[in-house]
């Protein structure tokens, strides 16, 4: 299994290209069942994630052309696809496809919706939670679906159609949100979510679902107002940059020092996140071309977090926050409300030397002098990324293990750093 070999110290200095988000590259390709006619979607990355969604839309019937066509020379411009579900051969998605990526279970909303059946797995175990998909399916219920478990698998039926309803989430939920949104637009009647995640991938969902013929208002807030159409149309749309990989590059040159700007990056998707950075001692710019990163000189100072949905700190950038904050003057305090088992980097941030101790759903991290390179593994994305972040600032060699968590999230990473300076390449076997 290939591994990620990093040998820290260097600071980041140059430019670094944002692609197109995962978490709304997927739910957009998903969106596709939800037409006979052609989704074209632009600034789509090239992650492992989308290469596994393209399998599971696949096995639906979807034909998907990828235009791998480059922007002149620039080798990190995002991929076309052009997506046609015109004929869902099989309304399954089976066990062996949909355990491998939670998101997959989403396909659930749009088959049911345009075919009047679905058959999806349930998620596979995931290593931050236990993640349960009550919400997506008291969701589809309020709709008027006719929802049963058996053998690990949602047996979903609406044969004459979903019916417009009132959907209030007891908790915001991104998943259910884009399943609630996505089958609420083909139901007969008006729909109104309430309690809706608002984060920016819910609205370039909707905004996609809008160019396709959807009757949508509100996306973006915690009320979703949704005007069933009979059916949706062909469209074009483009990813939006993806506010995690952003974050995730600013905290890396937060850590090791530098300047970097961060290339398409749009500072309103991650202002909380920006803001934190900024009490860390990083200046933090917004420019024409994306955001500009620096610290010079000036150490890392301690902050106090909370993870919370959007417009809140980002879940998805604990992990990093953490690994930064391992070299902090003083002492933090980062609390995850999200999931209540995403600490699993904590352990392997320890191996580099990082002080931290875990109190229920709060790590306090004292700063240390110098981290030392280690073998290090994670078991999830953003984990797996917060190793690197540590690495770039250790002393000597950190060896990173399970490179496949890190390619299912972060396209060319390994490029993206070295150009900017940093001593990390991918070692294969
Ligand atoms: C592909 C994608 O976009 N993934 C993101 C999405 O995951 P995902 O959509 O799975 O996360 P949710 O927003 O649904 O989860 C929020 C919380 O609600 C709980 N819950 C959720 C659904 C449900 O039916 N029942 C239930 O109890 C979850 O266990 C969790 O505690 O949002 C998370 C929160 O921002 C991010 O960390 C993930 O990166
Ligand atoms: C948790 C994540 O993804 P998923 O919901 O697909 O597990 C993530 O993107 O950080």
């Amino acid at each position: 299994m290939d591994k990620i070999r990093i040998v820290g110290g260097n600071e980041l200095k140059g430019t670094i290209p944002i692609s197109g988000a995962k978490n709304a590259a997927l739910p957009l390709m998903i969106a596709s069942l939800l037409t006979e006619e052609k989704l074209i979607l632009e600034n789509v990355p090239r992650l492992a994630d989308v290469a596994l969604l393209q399998r599971i839309l696949g096995n639906h019937g979807v034909d998907i052309t990828t235009n791998g066509k480059r922007n002149g020379d620039d080798p990190y411009a995002g991929q076309t696809l052009e997506i046609d579900a015109r004929v869902i051969v099989d309304t399954i998605a089976p066990y062996e496809l949909v355990s491998k990526m939670r998101a997959s279970f989403w396909v659930v909303g749009p088959l049911l919706a345009r075919m009047g059946v679905a058959k999806v797995s349930l998620p596979g175990g995931c290593a931050i939670g236990t993640r349960p998909v009550d919400f997506h399916l008291d969701a589809l219920r309020a709709l008027g679906a006719d929802i049963e478990i058996d053998a690990g698998y949602v047996l979903a039926k609406a044969p004459r159609g979903l019916t417009g309803a009132r959907i209030v989430f007891p908790k915001v939920s991104v998943g259910a949100t884009h399943t609630a949104l996505m089958a609420a637009a083909l139901a007969r009647g008006e729909s109104v979510i309430e309690n809706a995640a608002r984060e920016p991938e819910i609205v370039d969902v909707a905004d996609c679902l809008i160019k396709m013929g959807a009757r949508i208002e509100g996306a973006g807030t915690s009320t979703i107002r949704i005007e069933g159409v009979p059916r949706l149309k062909a469209a074009r749309h483009a990813v939006l940059p993806d506010r995690i990989e952003t974050g995730t590059y600013a905290m890396a040159t937060a850590m090791t020092g530098g300047d970097v700007m961060l290339a398409g990056a749009r500072p309103d998707l991650l202002e909380d996140a920006l803001e934190t950075l900024r009490h860390a001692g990083a200046e933090i710019d917004a420019t024409n071309e994306g955001i500009r990163v620096r610290r010079n000189g000036a150490g890392i100072l301690p902050v106090e977090v909370s993870t919370a949905p959007y417009p809140g700190f980002p879940t998805d950038l604990q992990a990093q926050l953490m690994a930064l904050m391992t070299k902090a003057k003083g002492r933090s305090r980062i609390t995850e409300t999200i999931f209540e088992n995403r600490f699993m980097h904590v352990q392997e941030l320890a191996r580099l030397g990082a002080r931290i101790q875990l109190d229920g759903d709060t790590a306090v991290v004292e700063g240390v002098e110098r981290l030392t390179g280690a073998p290090v593994m994670a078991t999830d994305l953003r984990a797996s990324v917060s190793l690197v972040i540590a690495g770039l600032a250790a002393e000597g060699e950190t060896m990173v293990q399970r490179v496949y968590h890190l390619d299912r999230g972060f396209e060319k990473l390994e490029e993206k750093l070295s150009r900017c300076g940093a001593e990390i390449e991918r070692i294969s076997g």
